[in-house]
């Protein structure tokens, strides 16, 4: 169990095998003070893991579901979930169940955020990229303009993370969770850093990924401890993201995974820290060909020109004044903020599409 103790709510995050039944009993407290309980997931997690659940969850529920990932955190979804709540008469003790990836959990908190101003949720992550997204309360939709610019900052009462559900996850979404896994170790720890490239990311033990998963909610608690609205260490679980919510949104949402366009970021990130004598060309080199042999898809960068992504990275919400603040390292496990002008992050785009253009040939 983790405790993630923000400033406006402590909570805890449990891990376990097949265990929701239980881990839901010992939630008792939270879950019988709601008058109803109402599970919102998407149709590829409900398809895969809706029979596991609703077998195992000890109370009764109403469920909706939503159209698949990325696809569910729109203005239109967001819409069709506060009415389903207000057609079935959900009221302020009522609590919503999110049951599944980021994006469901994202959206399902923003509802719960919004809905009659507010009420409690609870997160049941089942993707490897929700031991990030379901913990530190960052909820969200995105517009066609960027990447979650409406949400909230809005806690969950607990998280069950349930490793059991991860099985059925195909294969770019081992890779897409796995990219917060490796950014949680780039802003903490080196040699946690070397111990996961030493291995493929598809061949971890239930055990040793729940280690690695357990490992990277714990960073990411203490952070939300001591930051919960990002108005200083918080921006450090941003690192790769600038460049790589650009290339998420203008590849259209959910063609890119998140992971995989925040992978092609943390690139873009070890080469501009390169430029202010942080991690060394070694370094850089040796996350970009582990990433290259773990098939995370660089080739994708070609396909947008520099002008299209800094117009969404000009909306990246850590921008202040005009100016572009970026995530660097000043070296492995050491983050810290940097602005940086229009011309230097053209030069480090630059640098990235050689850099790929030499490694495909
Ligand atoms: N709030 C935060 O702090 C935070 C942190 C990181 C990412 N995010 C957000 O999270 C989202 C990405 O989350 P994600 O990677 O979990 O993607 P996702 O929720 O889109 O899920 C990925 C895909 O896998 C499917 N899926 C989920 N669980 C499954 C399972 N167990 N078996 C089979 N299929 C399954 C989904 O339907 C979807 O098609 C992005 O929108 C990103 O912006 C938020
Ligand atoms: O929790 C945070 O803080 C993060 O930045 C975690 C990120 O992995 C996540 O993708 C987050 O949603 C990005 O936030 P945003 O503020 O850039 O939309
Ligand atoms: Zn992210």
């Amino acid at each position: 169990m983790i405790r993630v103790a923000t400033a406006s709510h402590a909570y805890n995050v449990l891990f376990g095998h097949s265990f929701l039944r239980e881990a839901f009993e010992s939630l008792a407290d939270i879950t019988r003070t709601a008058d109803r309980i109402f599970v919102l997931t998407d149709e590829n997690v409900w398809k895969a893991q809706g029979d596991t659940f609703t077998a195992a969850f000890p109370l009764p529920f109403e469920v909706y579901v939503l159209p698949g990932g990325e696809a569910c955190k729109s203005f239109d979804q967001y819409n069709a979930c506060q009415t389903f709540l207000l057609q079935q008469r959900a009221t302020r003790k009522s609590l919503i169940i999110a049951f599944g990836g980021g994006a469901v959990g994202d959206l399902s908190g923003f509802v719960a955020a919004t809905f009659m101003r507010g009420i409690p949720f609870i997160q049941v992550p089942t993707t490897i990229l929700a031991h990030d997204s379901a913990v530190g309360g960052k909820t969200a939709i995105n517009h066609p303009l960027g990447k979650n610019m409406i949400g909230a900052f809005y806690q969950p009462q607990a998280v069950v993370y349930d490793i059991a559900f991860l099985k059925t996850l195909p294969e770019q979404e081992i890779r897409s969770g796995m990219t917060e896994v490796i950014k949680h170790a780039l802003i903490s720890d080196e040699a946690w850093l070397n111990e996961l490239m030493s291995r493929s990311i598809y061949d971890y033990s239930d055990d040793e990924l729940s280690h690695h998963l357990q490992k990277g909610t714990q960073v990411k608690a203490n952070i939300v401890a001591e930051d919960e609205t990002e108005q200083s260490v918080r921006k450090y679980l941003n690192l790769g993201h600038t460049y790589g919510h650009a290339i998420e949104a203008a590849s259209g949402y959910g063609n890119l995974s998140h992971g995989e366009s925040v992978m092609i970021g943390l690139i873009y990130c070890l080469l501009l820290s390169e430029q202010y004598g942080g991690v060394t060309r070694e370094q850089t080199m040796s996350v970009y060909r582990y990433a290259q042999s773990q098939r995370y898809p660089f080739d994708a960068v070609a396909k947008f020109d520099f002008e299209t992504l800094l117009s969404y990275m000009q909306k990246d919400k850590k921008a202040e004044y005009g100016e572009l603040q970026f995530v660097l390292l000043s070296k492995i496990g050491e983050p810290y903020v940097q602005k940086v002008d229009v011309a230097q992050c053209q030069e480090v785009d630059v640098l990235l599409r050689q850099l790929i253009a030499e490694g495909s040939q």
